[in-house]
């Protein structure tokens, strides 16, 4: 056992001859926010998939609170308490914020005979005005349509849903939420991930947003071409430094770690 929340061994991601990952290994420990950065193609959305069991690795090995794991689906991950907050097509745009946050949790009247076959939309409301308030989020009123919400408050509304499918200490993987947000939206996201965190919830978020990774993670990881290249403690570093790491200028041999 290492504590660790998620972690990763040597992990390699072959396409052909191309190589998206090679020998990454990564640990996030619990309650941990884990910044993912790189250039364009340097392979991070393939760790994510990873991760999140979308894709199987080509070798490597992947263990959740120190056992074993062999993800063959976002399923499996899930199974496992790893979720992934998807961008696109993550909500439902005709349904309220209530349908959206209980999907696939979705709660029936209760007849004398048992369960009828509608649902207790009031129960649900009732539910997920319970989780966004503890999740300290205020945005608009749960019977308000998806369609009429704006970029930052569909973003807050995913990462709801995704974390309220997870166990105590599970991990939540998102891959830049804050692409297209304005700043207070920005703010509005990075509060909740920090409100999460603090629940024990790890958290790797993959972003091209250095205010926000310096803002809300504990650790920098940097990937180049495939490679890890440095992963440091973020209040140990400073923007320049990072952006060296990103563009390969002040990689040297081996990896940067403290
Ligand atoms: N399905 C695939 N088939 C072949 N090559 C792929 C496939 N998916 C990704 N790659 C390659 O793997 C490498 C890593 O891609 P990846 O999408 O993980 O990078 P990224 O860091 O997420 O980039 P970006 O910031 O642009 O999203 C790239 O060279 C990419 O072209």
């Amino acid at each position: 056992m290492s504590g660790a929340a998620f972690e990763l061994k040597n992990i390699n991601v072959h396409y052909g001859y191309a190589r998206a990952l090679e020998q990454v290994s990564l640990v996030v420990r619990p309650g941990e926010v884990v910044a993912l950065l790189g250039d364009n193609g340097a392979g991070k959305s393939t760790l994510l998939k990873v991760m999140s069991g979308a894709h199987v690795p080509t070798a490597g090995e992947l263990f959740v609170s120190g056992e074993r794991v062999h993800f063959k689906s976002p399923r499996d991950a899930s199974a496992s308490g790893v979720q992934m907050v998807y961008q696109d097509l993550a909500l439902v745009e005709a349904m309220d914020i209530a349908g959206n946050l209980m999907l696939g949790r979705e709660r029936l009247m209760h007849g004398p005979l048992g369960w009828l076959g509608f649902l207790d939309r009031k129960a649900m409301r009732r539910e997920s005005q319970r989780e966004l308030d503890a999740l300290g989020v205020r945005t608009a009123p749960v019977t308000r349509s998806v369609e009429m919400l704006s970029g930052g408050q569909r973003q807050v509304i995913a990462i709801a849903r995704s974390s309220a499918r997870l166990p105590e200490h599970g991990v939540l993987l998102m891959d830049e939420p804050t692409a297209a947000l304005g700043h207070e939206q920005t703010e509005l996201v990075e509060s909740l991930i920090r409100t999460l965190a603090a629940r024990g919830v790890s958290i790797v978020v993959v972003t091209h947003n250095l205010p926000l990774a310096s803002a809300v993670s504990d650790r920098i990881v940097v990937l180049n071409r495939g490679r890890k290249v440095a992963d440091v403690p973020t209040g140990e570093t400073d923007k320049d430094t990072v952006v060296g790491w990103i563009t390969g200028a002040s990689v040297q041999a081996g990896v940067l770690q403290h």
